[in-house]
């Protein structure tokens, strides 16, 4: 029988799951409803918004567990990731000219990159089915090269910045965004290393034989 609490990832983010199974984790993928992103008031700052996000992501998913017959405790990752940059909060770009607004505004200039992670055990012999919670907000701190128009125009003209904060995705390796300090995998949608910490004093382990096959 296995004992082991059953892992869902809350996200339809594939760069969230690409860093999961690299980890060797394995996994279930539900997504939340995109609606629970609207109408986010961001007055609060960066921290307080993917802190308050990523719980609404997992409250959303929790419901849809609730629904289902369960035979083992879960533990649920949630998360969700902004940019921020001279005090405005960057998160997916609407469209091609906001995401450029979004690199003109990073060009040259010092940001970062916050993830909040929600991540919810919800044990089977819970009568409230209420469960435990913990949410952490993790922030990297990176730079972008002055770069010209003509390089901005290239990289929209790519198509890659869509369904990205900030308009950019770091591991298109582009050469003019790097990393001053933090986590990297923080900055494409996890910080791998509090997730795992989490999870191993939540009891569920990533298989080391997984790991090495990927
Ligand atoms: C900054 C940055 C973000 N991203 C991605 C990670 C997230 O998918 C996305 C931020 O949007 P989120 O709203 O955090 O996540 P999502 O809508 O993609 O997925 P879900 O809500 O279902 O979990 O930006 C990169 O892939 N590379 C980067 O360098």
């Amino acid at each position: 029988m296995n004992t082991q609490p059953e892992l869902i990832l809350a996200s339809s983010s594939p760069r969230r799951q690409e860093l999961m199974r690299e980890a060797g984790y394995q996994f279930r993928v539900m997504s939340p409803d995109p609606s629970v992103e609207c109408g986010m008031c961001s007055s609060g700052g960066p921290a307080e918004l993917v802190h308050e996000l990523a719980m609404r992501k997992a409250t959303d998913v929790v419901k849809q567990l609730l629904a289902e017959p369960r035979e083992r405790d879960v533990v649920l990752l949630a998360a969700d990731t902004v940019a921020e940059c001279q005090g405005q909060i960057l998160g997916k770009p609407a469209n091609e000219d906001h995401a450029r607004q979004m690199l003109e505004l990073m060009r040259g200039r010092q940001h970062h990159v916050l993830t909040g992670i929600c991540l919810w055990r919800l044990p089977l012999a819970d009568a409230d089915q209420q469960g435990t919670t913990e949410v952490s907000v993790v922030a990297t701190t990176l730079r972008m090269d002055d770069i010209s128009d003509d390089a901005i125009d290239d990289y929209l003209a790519s198509g890659a910045w869509e369904g990205k904060a900030g308009g950019f995705g770091y591991q298109d390796r582009l050469g003019w965004i790097h990393i001053e300090h933090g986590s990297e995998s923080n900055v494409v949608g996890l910080p791998m290393e509090k997730v795992t910490e989490t999870l191993t004093r939540m009891q569920v382990f990533a298989s080391p034989s997984e790991a090495r096959i990927k």
